[in-house]
């Protein structure tokens, strides 16, 4: 399939469509890891062509233990995506980041259990480095382009450590207080796998993290409640457009440089006539730039 959009946006809960957009195609895209978790929409903003997809599907009937992380980032490859971004809300571990304030950023701590965080396996085996798992030249452009817009009321928090845990029940106290004594900023139910899959698949990626509680530690504040985090998402949901819209036209003129598109090119240990036809067959998106 010839290429279609180089930017891709996943938007998470209380982002579910992308405003602004024109031409509007929704795709259907089938991959060897099933169903995405939605059509993706493919559209045309300020002139250059996305794509998005909600993340839980456009009614939120998806929980993050179920999500098809690895079809989602794989229909994002084979519409040639190279740039991802992803705008999550999460809930803040630190005082300083307050809620509406947007964090990007640069590192994650994974206490997911459940999840299908490779592609690799079924006599392929690879092995990413994920020391730095955002591209952090993307991350740069999107904090870049928050500040720019100087919106008021929002801190922007570059860097800090997202927690990833499984969900779907939000953190006891202790556990929101063990996070927070690792130093971790923000924490979510999403970021990690798709993280560590759009690596995988060598495209570059980053959190546009809204923040929309202080999670469950705060002794001023009143525990998360989903109708918290709605509803303060839906207080930033303009701020998130725009900011959506700025880092797009940002990729778009200058595209960054990005050590995630070329991630596999000493990832591979398996000798290529030692991995299973049907395994090569089935990842020949991804890999294919390297067969021999
Ligand atoms: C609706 S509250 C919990 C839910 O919100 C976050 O979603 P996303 O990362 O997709 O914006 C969090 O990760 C949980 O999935
Ligand atoms: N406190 C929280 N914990 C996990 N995921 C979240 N998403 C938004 N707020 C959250």
């Amino acid at each position: 399939m010839a290429a279609q959009a180089q930017i891709g946006i996943i938007g998470g809960s209380g982002l579910y469509q992308m405003e602004a957009l024109t031409d509007i195609e929704e795709v259907r895209v089938d991959t060897p890891f099933g169903s995405p978790s939605d059509a993706i929409i493919l559209g045309t903003l300020d002139g250059i062509r996305v794509a998005f997809l909600a993340r839980h599907g456009r009614g939120h009937t998806l929980m993050p233990t179920e999500l098809p992380f690895r079809a989602n980032i794989y229909a994002m490859k084979s519409l040639g995506v190279e740039y991802l971004i992803s705008a999550s809300a999460v809930g803040s571990l630190k005082e300083a980041a307050k809620p509406l304030d947007m964090v990007v950023p640069d590192q994650f701590i994974d206490r997911t259990r459940n999840r299908v965080n490779t592609f690799f396996g079924e006599g392929l085996v690879g092995h990413i480095t994920f020391g730095d798992p955002v591209c952090n030249a993307l991350a740069g452009v999107l904090a870049d382009a928050v500040e720019s817009l100087e919106l008021p009321d929002v801190d922007l928090h570059r860097g800090g450590t997202y927690v990833c845990m499984e969900g779907p029940a939000f953190s006891t106290k202790a556990e929101s207080e063990l996070y927070r004594s690792w130093g971790a900023t923000i924490i979510g139910m999403t970021n990690l796998p798709e993280a560590k899959l759009a690596r995988e698949a060598e495209i570059a990626y980053a959190t546009l993290a809204l923040v929309t509680d202080y999670d469950c530690w705060h002794p001023d504040h009143d525990s998360v409640t989903v109708e918290m985090v709605i509803g303060n998402l839906q207080k930033n949901a303009v701020n998130a457009q725009r900011v959506i819209r700025e880092v797009v036209n940002r990729i778009a003129a200058n595209p960054p440089e990005s050590e995630a598109h070329s991630a596999l090119k000493y990832a591979i240990i398996t000798p290529w006539d030692k991995a299973p036809k049907a395994t090569l067959e089935k990842l020949n998106l991804l890999i294919k730039k390297y067969l021999p």
